[in-house]
């Protein structure tokens, strides 16, 4: 696509999807936990469970969700062609049951219900007024029964805690053996970030209507949220 029609997020994530998933564990300290306890969450009735990972990049989530649930329906959506490619490269372009969606989630227009909506690290780039509409959506997207699993990263809810968790993950990843470019570019992508408080975001998924909500995982910013549609 022309550069000039691409949002900051589609540009910056169509730059490092070749490199993406080399760096994960290095990025994120809590990796396995994080990802294996949202999984453990996705939870169907259903063997063959309809679930859709908004902004699921090259389908870290996803496969997640895949080892779960091998049969699964899954729809993968993402702004950046190139996130995407990595995942078709990973599940399949033509797997019979996975569709891949390049496009906006947010204005999406879904034509079917889902058992079971994942997200990871992908929420925090909306508004907060985004975020909120976004779980309302979410909401009326899921089939009674159906769960809503979000891992994301969160704001702190002082000042101080925000400060503490940005520079415990700057230490961190400082220590790994990624390339100076690869920080900085971790940096940079941090600039598209909009993170909202763990609380605030829990009020709005139990104003979407959500019960057991829950953060179920916590590791300094890094949370797992959880919601169930009755
Ligand atoms: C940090 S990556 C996370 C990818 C994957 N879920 C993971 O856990 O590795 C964030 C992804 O969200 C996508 N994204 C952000 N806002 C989006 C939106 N409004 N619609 C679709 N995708 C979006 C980006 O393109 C990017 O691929």
């Amino acid at each position: 696509m022309n550069d000039s029609k691409r949002s900051p997020i589609q540009s910056k994530f169509d730059e490092v999807a070749a490199n993406y998933d080399g760096q994960r564990k290095k990025l994120i300290p809590c990796f396995d936990d994080f990802y294996q306890i949202a999984a453990s969450l996705i939870q169907a009735e259903d063997s063959a469970p309809h679930i859709l990972d908004l902004g699921a990049g090259t389908g870290l989530f996803s496969r997640f969700a895949l080892e779960r649930y091998p049969d699964a329906n899954l729809t993968l959506i993402d702004l950046s062609e190139a996130m995407l490619d990595v995942a078709k490269a990973r599940f399949g372009a033509d797997h019979p049951h996975i569709t891949y969606i390049a496009g906006d989630y947010f204005h999406y227009d879904y034509p079917v219900s889902y058992d079971c909506i994942i997200s990871s690290l992908s929420i925090h780039h909306l508004e907060d007024e985004e975020k909120e509409a976004l779980y309302r959506r979410v909401y009326q997207l899921l089939k009674p029964g159906g769960i809503f699993v979000n891992a994301d990263q969160v704001l702190g809810s002082t000042p101080y805690l925000d400060q503490l968790y940005r520079s415990d993950w700057q230490e961190k990843i400082e220590r790994t053996d990624l390339s100076r470019d690869a920080l900085t570019a971790a940096y940079e992508r941090t600039k598209l970030d909009k993170m909202a408080p763990l609380d605030q975001q829990l009020g709005w998924l139990r104003k979407a209507g959500f019960s057991d909500t829950d953060c179920v995982y916590k590791y300094y910013n890094f949370v797992v949220m959880y919601g169930r549609k009755l």
